[in-house]
């Protein structure tokens, strides 16, 4: 299904049509995009913006509807003058009207004029999903509260004639309140941690995209929030913006990750014989981190067994709670690392990873500070990153001596599942 995209460029590639682009492509379906305005910003500022001219507008809707079923149009940011066009040209569709008043980084994209033009030309008839300061702009509603943006959605429906009005609360409380056929929805959200550059964008292209799959309006909310909230968590650093691509990007990291360390699995077991003793009395694990560091590792453990040694179970996401906390830790320091396997202490171990020139540091439980050790969780932790910061470069093996009830551990640290079987090998001899 193709849907209709107008909005502007963000040459950060964070907001507007490149996020709407990925949206509705990772949702299934096919993009449409007509550019509405350049504009030259990047993740800390918009400096500025250039219009595309109405007529403009205009041809590139005409070009792609008279060959397109089209059923649902996304409108992002417009500039004044092509409010009556774009008013025009999307009769008849399914309009999703996000109002784009000024840029999250404060730059002011509509004058009042232009905003009263934006009320009175495309408001009416359109699903508009305004967040807290468009929603006050549009209404003249004070909004600090769910009970406020109740208010404000009649508002919209009832005296802008919007077919139906979705106000965001992730200014407020992470609270969205839909009006639709003459009631409002709630739907609730916990605050998620990541970039929010670009959230109002992929929230009306997925809802656009929603509605186009047939979903009814209450529903597609739903949806779109919950997409947005896997678009915040699995932000984009480099563009300092969500990312919409989010689900396959993690999808493939994962499959890739578990292809990964199974095959290095299957290496270590190989040498099993070698490796028997240095497995760890609690088990040994071996845990491999994605970009988005999720973290996946042996379940039940890799164990003696007879000579040789064997994976209890398969490779899966948080199979190991204290490898995933110890690398994490470590790609805080060293985000490149993305392995690490433990083993059990010994003397010659330490001193053969010396020899062949890998950095060795260590931490001393003794020397945990008392709150992290009644805390017990930030253990783990708390070594890493005392054993960092006493190498002062990024250690390949990091190990301590165990304390009364704790085993000594060797932890072997690498680039990939592959390096850390190779460095295991070299330190065993294999
Ligand atoms: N930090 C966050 N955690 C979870 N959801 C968020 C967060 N920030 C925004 N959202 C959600 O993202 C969507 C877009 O909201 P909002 O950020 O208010 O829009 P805008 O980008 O237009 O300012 C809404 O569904 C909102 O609830
Ligand atoms: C082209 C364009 N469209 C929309 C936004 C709003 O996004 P945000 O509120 O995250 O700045 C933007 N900054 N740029």
């Amino acid at each position: 299904m193709a849907v209709l995209i107008i909005a502007g460029l963000d040459t950060g590639g964070g907001a507007g049509l490149k996020a709407d682009i990925e949206t509705v492509s990772a949702l299934n379906e096919h993009p449409l995009p007509v550019i509405s305005a350049i504009t030259y910003q990047n993740p800390k500022e918009v400096r500025g913006i250039f219009p595309v001219p109405p007529e403009v507008i205009g041809e590139q809707v005409r070009a792609v509807r008279e060959v397109f079923d089209v059923t649902a149009v996304k409108i992002g940011l417009l500039h004044g003058g092509a409010i009556d066009v774009v008013a025009e040209e999307t009769k008849g569709l399914t309009r999703v009207l996000d109002p784009v008043i000024a840029s999250s980084s404060g730059f002011q994209f509509l004058s009042p004029e232009d905003v009263d033009v934006l009320k009175k030309k495309l408001v009416p008839g359109s699903i508009v999903t305004p967040n807290v300061p468009e929603a006050e702009a549009l209404t003249g509603v004070k909004i600090s509260s769910v009970g406020d943006m109740k208010k404000a959605v009649r508002v919209l429906v009832e005296e802008l004639d919007a077919e139906a009005a979705v106000i965001k609360g992730g200014h407020l409380n992470f609270t969205d309140v839909l009006y639709w056929d003459g009631r409002d929805f709630e739907f609730p959200g916990e605050s998620v941690k990541g970039f929010t550059h670009g959230t109002g964008c992929a929230f009306s292209s997925a809802l656009a995209t929603f509605i186009a799959k047939g979903l009814e309006l209450p529903r597609a909310v739903e949806m779109a929030k919950r997409f947005v909230e896997g678009a915040i968590m699995f932000s984009n650093r480099e563009g300092k913006a969500v990312n919409p691509l989010w689900e396959l990007q993690r999808d493939a990291q994962r499959w890739k990750a578990m292809r990964e360390l199974e095959t290095a699995v299957d290496k270590l077991v190989k040498t099993g014989e070698l490796l028997n003793r240095y497995i760890a009395e609690v088990g040994t694990n071996f845990a491999l981190a994605t970009d988005f560091n999720e973290v996946f590792a042996v379940k039940g453990r890799i164990v003696r067994y007879g000579k040789t040694i064997r994976p209890v179970g398969l490779v899966e996401l948080n199979a190991s709670d204290h490898l995933r906390r110890a690398l994490l830790k470590m790609r805080e320091f060293y985000p490149e690392v993305r392995a690490v396997i433990n083993l059990r202490y010994s003397e010659e171990l330490v001193e053969r990873a010396e020899k062949l020139g890998l950095k060795v540091s260590f931490y001393d439980r003794r020397e945990e500070p008392e709150e992290v050790k009644r805390a017990e969780r930030g253990t783990m932790e708390w070594g890493i990153e005392s054993a960092v910061r006493r190498l002062g470069e990024k250690p390949d093996v990091v190990y301590h001596l165990g304390d009364w009830g704790k085993e000594p551990m060797v932890l072997v640290f690498g680039g990939n599942a592959e390096e850390v079987v190779e460095r295991v090998h070299r330190l065993i001899e294999a």
